[in-house]
């Protein structure tokens, strides 16, 4: 009997720092409609004319900062990750790692699984909360990929785990290191997304942006809303760390352009927390399960730039899931209970 195949996919990072590769992952990446959301002849003008050939030097600058010796750790991560979970898995069940964007890329991934004629085949983005730009794009990436086959297998998507206690628990190891009455306040902050993106995902048209505080529940009306579900995440993990709801704060990084993105900015925040007074934020970033260049360098190195020039002292980052044990076993709850 052919094994279970399990496919891991993650965002996708730059083959090398350099601002050729820069350049090809951004425009793979930003080319994607459901990441820049407009019809095709203004994505194709803002990402072919502007966004990739200005931003790709710059990026490639903040690129060449993160890359450690074995490569950029978004891929670094998803490759122990994979192992672990092998072993996690045993014998009965073949995973394998994917990146959205560049590489290695789905249809390799899949190619692979099919090959060693796995019976069923479980999806899994790595991303906490839903959204079109991301888990949409990976599910679209692999129907188009099995379209093409004869004989496909059973499929499993594992839509978002935003809440599982598992994956709230492994943050909650991960912040061990760090003693939290320490500092003076605590950040959620999520990689943002247009509002546009949030109206579009929810099928009733009458919620999302629509109702006072619309993201402070999750409901049926807005199961798929990033926001709502990142709420939740907060939620869960505030309460499992025991932070009082005063000492917290939910926000949104990462801009990009000038439409209206979800709210509150992380960098309003960090102005709002320097003008009380706080000198110590602590950073947790749970829409990301590994350390990349949203964590590491936006927060770590640019945050703590702008709050020290605000008169604050630090931003610490908790460091991403990574293959802490506790994700790699939270994982292997998610799967098996899918
Ligand atoms: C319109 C643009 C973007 C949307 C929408 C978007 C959504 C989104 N992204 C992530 C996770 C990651 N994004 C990362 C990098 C990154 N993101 C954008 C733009 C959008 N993201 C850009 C242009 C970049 C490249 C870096 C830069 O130029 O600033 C990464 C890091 C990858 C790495 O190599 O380390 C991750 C991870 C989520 C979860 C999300 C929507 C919910
Ligand atoms: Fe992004
Ligand atoms: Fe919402």
């Amino acid at each position: 009997m052919g094994k279970k195949g399990i496919l891991l996919v993650n965002l996708g990072t730059p083959d090398e720092p350099s601002r050729g590769a820069v350049y090809r992952y951004l425009k793979e990446f930003l080319l994607d409609p459901r990441v820049i959301d407009v019809p095709a002849v203004q994505r194709n003008l803002l990402v072919r004319g502007i966004i990739a050939p200005f931003r790709s030097k710059p990026a490639s600058e903040l690129y060449q900062e993160l890359w450690t010796e074995e490569g950029s750790p978004l891929k670094v991560y998803g490759y122990q990750l994979k192992d672990l979970l092998q072993v996690e898995m045993g014998d009965e069940y073949l995973v394998e790692l994917a990146m959205r964007y560049q590489s290695p890329s789905i249809q390799v991934a899949i190619q692979n699984l099919l090959q060693q004629n796995i019976r069923e085949l479980v999806i899994v983005p790595l991303f906490p909360q839903y959204s079109s730009a991301c888990t949409g794009s990976i599910y679209e990436e692999v129907m188009r990929v099995l379209s093409k086959e004869q004989a496909i297998p059973p499929l499993k998507f594992i839509n978002s785990f935003q809440d599982h206690p598992d994956f709230i628990n492994a943050f909650v190891e991960c912040a061990k290191e760090h003693d939290l009455n320490s500092y003076d306040h605590v950040l959620f902050s999520y990689h943002g997304l247009p509002v546009r993106q949030l109206e579009k995902a929810d099928r009733s048209n009458n919620h999302c942006q629509k109702k006072e505080n619309c993201c402070a529940q999750l409901t049926d009306e807005n199961q798929f809303c990033y926001s709502a579900q990142c709420y939740a995440t907060t939620k869960a993990l505030a309460a499992a760390l025991g932070i009082e709801k005063e000492k917290y704060t939910t926000c949104f990084q990462s801009r990009l352009g000038k439409d209206p993105w979800v709210e509150p900015y992380t960098s309003d925040i960090l102005e709002k927390r320097a003008e009380l007074g706080d000198k110590k934020l602590i950073c947790f970033c749970p829409a990301f399960v590994a350390d990349c260049l949203e964590t590491v360098i936006e927060i770590g190195v640019e945050y703590q730039e702008e709050f020290e020039k605000m008169g604050g002292e630090c931003v610490q980052l908790v460091r991403s899931l990574n293959a802490h044990p506790a994700w790699v076993k939270a994982l292997k709850n998610i799967i098996l209970e899918a």
